[in-house]
């Protein structure tokens, strides 16, 4: 709507410039107190329309804008507004001209002259009373309806923008597949408001970010609101409609459901209805309404707001939405009803809340549902135990609730789990909280004493309970630590042989885990127990199964190496358990042997020798040359007596530990166990974690049988039903019954603490993982087919596969028909994966193996299960691994440093050195040290991962016999791909 300019209004007036030429015009635009300057100036529309009434008045050709009109649009339109052009812009605007709207819509709300046209939209307005707004529809467009939208907020558009004319009736029925409802308006729908006023209302359109845009319903006020979008704006309108008539639908649902609208159940319309709530990001799909009025799963809330009365009293027609979704509380009026569609908090993105703002959200719903599901509640303190990784299922059964019904919760919460999965502490805190429910994490210990305490065991009130002068003196047990190659393995020999018993008989022969040696102190022979397996890893795998079994460390130092970091680690591990370090100084024998650098290397740990007035015996030996073992042997016997009081009652029944066990061909389960209170007899029924029995036989590290095993006595156990694990703690209970239904509450504890950690065992997929896991070498199958035949063919073919020696496929079972609980039952115990050919799972047996990780497969063509199995075997083999030279560097110069020793300063000559990477040290092409590592490296002063070639940097080897000249040579070993 270019402005006209004088000249251009000239020649519009008068083509042939005889008469009105743009002088006179200019000279009239004068005479009217207009200022414009010259010809070729614009004159401002209303004046050019004054210029063309006055001089068409004049020539009496009044319809000379007609055919200008294309070109100034602007101005054509106008003079025509009055009358059929004013309805145009909006409302009838879909009909002649489906463009229209939009220039009309644009212009429509900033020109006052709307007003004096919106009276007569309300002319045609009969006509359309309700199907017009139907015709609207068809030809709306998303544009446009934007364009409405924009429009119908402002307090003016109305009379303009509601276009009363185009749609009075009320919104169109839309195509959203959004909309909540879309239906065509109702008889009666244009009550009240029905009228040009708020014609210019949204429409309902197919506006996806719609609340709603159904059509207006009947009995509610019908009439769209052309305020209906704005929260707010539309609450008060309520007043123009009579008796309500604007509330919410008669159901009382009025109100807008932001979700609802989704859900396409005919809810509120957000526009059009007064209570509308605007579109927001929670409203699209996909988004969660959790913590929103309004949102599903306040439905209970919801449904309050949306009675019926309250909708029609607060006018709002945001009241709740039917079917429980809430809106907002209807007796706000409009505001509320806006509040409804944003919430609380407004639209804020869910995922920014943090949880306690979602659940103090969450809690401020007086609901007695929670996302539409129903949970039995608690007073807020119930406690509920559940097992550490236990899942929603297990909390489900201890509350008495659907397992379903707790994942919507916990959805809505904003946490996704499923009702298998293994949730955290944290979790189910938040749940129980939610649910009124004080959940208890168990620990594995806890659990077990409670087992234990519902078989009226209790060891903690037992030990307690004991009387002193019931307590005897018992052999301490000690166990071996130290560095790598330091010599305990040589050291734990030289004990075994120095037994003065068993001295004549050749010594202790067999190695069951622990033995016990007896040693002469003074004029009294005494025995010391000792754990057969070196290393501070065995010794914490022991603690972490909450076995405290020993008393005394020796630490194995070697006199030629000093203090080495698994010394260290190894006295961290001693000192963390409280357990007294005597310090065996090895290697004594050995030339450059230096026992007084390891008294003053220890000191710096704590460990500070006797004879420097510190109390930790450091006693120097040659473990191979089995030089002063006795004098060690009686330094332990000393520390034991001055830091411990080792005794224990014998006469009560036996509680202890298994140290070792094994699955022995000709003897079944053979556990070795180390009595720490209590007397063991043979025939006593025992439970030692999930394997019971009663104990057939005993015998000592000599292979002697045993009646009977007192305190600190490690014995070797026949006669339980499986093997249990090193570190499982076992006692002797009141009869077999007890054993055995303890050991089975144990194995189904320990069962499911199990799944909870990892849901699939075995699969044909995973295969490999759990290779690397050590967990099985061999892949365990079930088949079950259709026929004997096409088992055993399968069978046969399965086991042609030719994957070598290192890992092995067995078929445990075979059998004809679905597959069962059975199969899923066995699969579970024995991590097998079940095949299944041409069968199918029976009723149930598919949940179960999802519940309990087995894998199961099913194949109409045997060769495609060979193939599936075969690639599963050949991933499962053993990874192999090659050397690949990372990088060598030349030694420059050698620094000596107190706390790192010999440093090599070096440069780089090809590749990459890179610390922690294995080296070798090459002087004039022979090896010297082909065993090293890249302890330490720098670039200056920095510590650094990697230096590249051609770089200068300081080289820790951890091996001080390095020159000028050498070369170090770095590698790593790389898994190397299979065939
Ligand atoms: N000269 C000398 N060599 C010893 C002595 N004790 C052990 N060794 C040697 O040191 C090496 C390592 O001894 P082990 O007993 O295997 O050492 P370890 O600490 O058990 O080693 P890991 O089992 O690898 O942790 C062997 O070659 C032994 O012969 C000793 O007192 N003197």
């Amino acid at each position: 709507m270019a402005k006209p300019r004088v000249h251009e209004l000239a020649k519009e007036l008068d083509p042939t410039g005889k008469k009105i030429t743009s002088k006179v015009i200019l000279a009239w635009l004068k005479d009217q107190g207009e200022f414009v300057k010259a010809a070729s100036s614009t004159v401002e529309p209303p004046v050019a329309r004054r210029v063309r009434e006055h001089f068409a008045a004049q020539s009496g050709e009044s319809k000379t804008p007609k055919p200008t009109a294309p070109k100034g649009a602007g101005s054509a339109p106008k003079p025509a507004a009055p009358k059929p052009t004013g309805p145009k812009p909006s409302g009838a605007a879909p009909k002649p001209a489906p463009d229209a709207p939009k220039p009309a819509a644009t212009s429509a709300a900033p020109t006052p002259k709307q007003t004096s046209s919106a009276p007569k939209p309300a002319a045609p307005k009969p006509a359309h009373p309700a199907p017009g707004p139907r015709p609207a529809h068809p030809t709306s467009t998303p544009g446009a309806e934007g364009t409405a939208h924009l429009a119908a907020p402002t307090p003016g558009p109305r009379p303009s923008a509601p276009t009363p004319g185009p749609r009075p009736g009320g919104p169109r029925p839309g195509n959203n597949p959004y909309a909540t409802s879309q239906g065509m308006p109702r008889p009666g729908g244009s009550r009240g408001r029905g009228k040009g006023g708020r014609s210019g209302g949204p429409r309902p359109g197919n506006n996806p970010y719609a609340t709603s845009q159904g059509m207006p319903r009947p009995g509610g006020s019908g009439g769209p609101r052309p305020q209906g979008g704005r929260p707010g704006q539309g609450g008060p309108r309520p007043g123009p409609r009579p008796g309500g008539s604007g509330g919410p639908r008669p159901g009382g649902s009025g109100g807008p459901r932001p979700q609802g609208a989704r859900s396409g159940q005919g809810g509120p319309r957000p526009g059009p209805r007064s209570g509308g709530p605007r579109p927001n990001p929670g409203m699209m799909p996909g988004r969660s309404s959790v913590g929103r009025p309004g949102a599903p799963s306040r439905g209970g809330q919801g449904g309050r707001g949306g009675r019926p009365g309250s909708g029609g009293r607060g006018g709002s027609g945001g009241g709740g939405p039917r079917g429980g979704f809430g809106g907002p509380r209807g007796g706000r009026g409009g505001r509320g009803s806006t509040q409804g569609a944003f919430g609380r908090g407004g639209g804020a993105p869910r995922g920014r809340k943090s949880r306690r703002a979602k659940r103090q959200e969450f809690e401020q719903q007086s609901a007695p549902t929670i996302g539409g599901v129903v949970v039995p509640r608690g007073d807020g303190s119930t406690p509920v135990r559940v097992r550490q990784g236990a899942t929603l299922t297990d909390l489900a059964e201890k509350i008495n609730a659907n397992p379903a019904a707790l994942v919507t919760v916990l959805f809505h919460l904003g946490e996704m789990a499923t009702a298998t999965q293994s949730l955290d502490e944290d979790t189910f805190a938040l749940l129980g909280a939610e649910l009124g429910y004080d959940v208890q994490i168990v620990s594995p210990e806890d659990e077990d004493r409670e087992l234990l305490e519902s078989f009226d065991i209790d060891l903690e009130a037992e030990e307690a309970g004991e009387d002193d002068a019931e307590l005897l003196p018992r052999p301490p047990v000690v166990t071996v630590m130290g560095h790598v190659d330091h010599g305990k393995t040589k050291l734990l020999d030289a004990i075994r042989s120095t037994d003065v018993v068993a001295g004549e008989a050749g010594g202790i022969t067999q190695s069951i885990g622990a033995y016990q040696v007896r040693v002469h102190l003074g004029d009294e022979t005494r025995p010391i127990t000792f754990i057969d397996t070196p290393g501070h890893e065995a010794f914490t795998a022991m603690r972490a199964r909450g076995a405290e079994v020993t008393d005394i460390a020796i630490l194995v130092v070697a006199a030629d190496d000093g203090v080495m970091p698994q010394t260290v680690e190894a006295l961290n591990h001693a000192q963390a358990a409280g357990v007294p370090i005597v310090v065996a100084v090895n290697k004594i024998d050995k030339e450059g042997a230096n026992p007084e650098k390891i008294r003053g290397q220890l000191t710096e740990y704590g460990l500070v020798p006797e004879e420097y007035g510190g109390d930790t015996m450091f006693v120097d030996i040659s473990a191979k040359q089995r030089t002063n073992i006795d004098g060690l042997l009686e330094a332990v016997l000393l520390t034991a007596d001055a830091a411990l009081d080792l005794r224990a009652n014998p006469n009560t029944d036996a509680r202890g530990v298994t140290v070792e066990a094994k699955l022995d061909r000709g003897r079944g389960a053979v556990a070795t166990v180390l009595v720490q209170r209590g007397t063991l007899h043979v025939g006593d029924p025992i439970v030692a974690g999930s394997a019971y029995g009663r104990v057939r036989a005993m015998f000592d590290e000599y292979g002697n049988p045993l009646e009977e095993a007192g305190p600190a006595r490690p014995a070797q156990v026949l006669g339980l039903t499986n093997v249990p694990s090193a570190g499982d703690s076992f006692i002797v209970a009141p009869d077999d019954r007890t054993a055995r239904q303890i050991a089975d509450r144990r194995e189904a504890a320990g069962r499911a603490a199990e799944l909870a950690k990892r849901r699939k065992r075995v699969s044909l997929e995973n295969l490999t993982d759990v290779l690397k896991e050590g967990k099985v070498d061999t892949l365990n199958l079930i088949l079950k087919g259709d026929s004997s035949g096409a088992v055993e063919a399968l069978e046969d073919s399965l086991l042609k596969i030719d994957v070598g020696d290192e890992v092995a496929l067995r078929v445990i079972h075979r059998g004809v028909g679905a597959v069962t609980q059975n199969d899923v039952n066995l699969a579970t115990v024995d991590s097998a994966v079940i095949i299944g050919f041409n069968v199918r799972p029976a009723v149930r047996v598919a949940e179960l193996a999802d519940r309990e990780g087995v894998d199961m497969k099913f194949y109409t063509v045997i060769y495609n299960a060979i193939e599936d199995v075969e690639a599963a075997l050949k991933g499962m083999l053993k990874p192999v691994y090659e050397e690949v030279e990372l990088g060598t560097a030349e030694i420059r110069q050698v620094f000596h440093s107190s706390k790192f020793g010999s440093i090599a300063g070096s440069i780089v000559r090809s590749g990459v050195i890179k610390r922690g990477a294995k080296a070798r040290l090459v002087r004039d092409g022979v090896v010297v040290n082909g065993d090293l590592t890249v302890e330490t490296l720098r670039r200056e002063k920095d510590d650094v991962t990697e230096v590249r070639e051609g770089y200068e940097c300081g080289i820790n080897l951890s091996f001080r016999d390095i020159a000028e000249g050498d070369v170090i040579e770095t590698w790593e070993m790389r898994e190397k791909p299979r065939d």
